[in-house]
Parts: structure tokens; sequence; C-alpha cells
């Protein structure tokens, strides 16, 4: 069975219209103001009413407070929250409760330790996404976004009883060896199919979502 595609950082009705007619699964709007893929809510709201039923509308944001994520969704239809800061397992809890929606929790790894982070989630989270942690040295690095890798042989032979993802530096070039080394069957990109930060390439989508299918 291929493996299921989360396209992240959808800011276009080309891009939109490369995931969904490339077959992805999942599509996510970027809500952190800091991102090159930042998206305002009238921007996200045009591109999500396009979106068929069958593709989920992931929202993405980083540490926002109640207010805040009151105001995205009654401005834009979303399927699911990807909550990508420091949530802690009560916080998201408290928002999956408050607003009725699925939500992904990112789990930011470098070493095998940080995998330990995720079973505090299962009980709170209906999805897990595993995205590189970056290094320190790394300035002005951004949550996630960031085009680089971890070590995918830290998920080899393990699980987790909700579904997860993986992210963080995947390409066309190696997404057939990062699933096969990690187990992965479900992975998440942004970076791998722009041409630079924030700009995506059609192409690049199609390409991805072809290769998706064979793995
Ligand atoms: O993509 C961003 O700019 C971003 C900013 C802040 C928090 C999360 C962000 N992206 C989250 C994603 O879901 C990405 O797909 C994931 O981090 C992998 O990114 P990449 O390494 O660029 O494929």
């Amino acid at each position: 069975m291929a493996i299921e595609v989360k396209i992240c950082g959808i800011n276009s009705a080309e891009s939109l219209a490369a995931a969904v007619e490339g077959g992805a699964g999942l599509i996510g709007f970027n809500f952190y103001r800091r991102s090159p893929r930042f998206l305002t809510h009238d921007a996200a709201a045009a591109l999500a009413r396009t979106v068929p039923a069958t593709v989920k509308r992931v929202g993405l944001i980083v540490d926002l407070d109640n207010e805040a994520i009151a105001t995205l969704l009654a401005a834009v239809p979303l399927d699911m929250l990807q909550l990508h800061g420091s949530e802690d397992p009560t916080r998201v809890a408290a928002i999956r409760a408050r607003f009725r929606k699925p939500v992904m929790k990112a789990i930011p790894v470098a070493r095998a330790e940080d995998l330990a982070v995720a079973d505090a989630y299962l009980a709170v989270a209906d999805r897990l996404l595993f995205d590189a942690k970056p290094p320190p040295s790394m300035k002005d690095a951004l949550p996630g976004g960031n085009a680089i890798s971890f070590d995918w042989r830290l998920l080899q032979g393990r699980d987790w009883s909700k579904p997860w993802m993986l992210s963080g530096g995947l390409t066309p070039d190696n997404l057939a060896e990062a699933v096969a080394i990690s187990g992965a069957r479900r992975v998440d990109l942004a970076s791998g199919v722009e041409d630079r930060p924030g700009l995506k390439n059609p192409a690049k989508i199609r390409a991805l979502l072809d290769l998706a299918k064979t793995l």
C-alpha cells in the first residue's frame, strides 16, 4: 500500500492542485508568523475551501493561546491541528477538548532519548509527528521546516499506538531510503518540494507523490 503523504506549507493554488491531484492525504497550512510559509487567515481560507473532503486540511500552529486558536478556526475550515511548539500533554488535551478537532503533536528528535517523550502524548494526541530537532548551532532555526533530518535508524522497529509520521529533510531523492530505514508509512515534508524556503514547486510535489505510490 502507498505511503500517506502530507505536504506542509501549501501557500498557492498551484501547489495545492499538485498536492491534491497527486494524491496527498493531508495538506498543511502554516500559521507561524516567522515561517516563510506563513499564511494569513484569509489566504488560507480561500485555499482551504477548495480542498476535496478526501484530503485533510491541517492547521500548523506553534504555542498559540485559546483566543488565537478560536479566531483561526472561525476563519479557516480545518480538519486537524498540528501542534508544533512546546505544548505539553496537558495543553494538547485541553486544545483537543476545547476545539473538538483531532490534533497531531510534533516531537522534535535528535537522539534516541527524545523518542521517550512521545509516550506522554499517546493518550492525548490523535497523531504523532517525529521531526528533526535543530542543533543548537543552527542560528535562527524554526521549530520545523528546516530541511534537516535526524537519524532514521532511531525509528527502526519502533511503533506507537497512534498513527505516526516521519518528517525532517525529506526529499524525492531520499524518501525511499528514509521509508526503508525508519519503517514509516506516513511522511510529511515542506522544504523538499520547494525551490527556496516558502516557494513550492508543483513539479516536485507531483514527482514526490508519484514516488510515494511506489513505496
Ligand atoms: O515549515 C515551517 O516553516 C514550519 C515552521 C514552524 C513550525 C513548523 C514548520 N513546519 C512543520 C512541518 O510540518 C514540516 O513539514 C516539517 O517540519 C519538515 O520540514 P522540512 O524539513 O522542511 O521538510
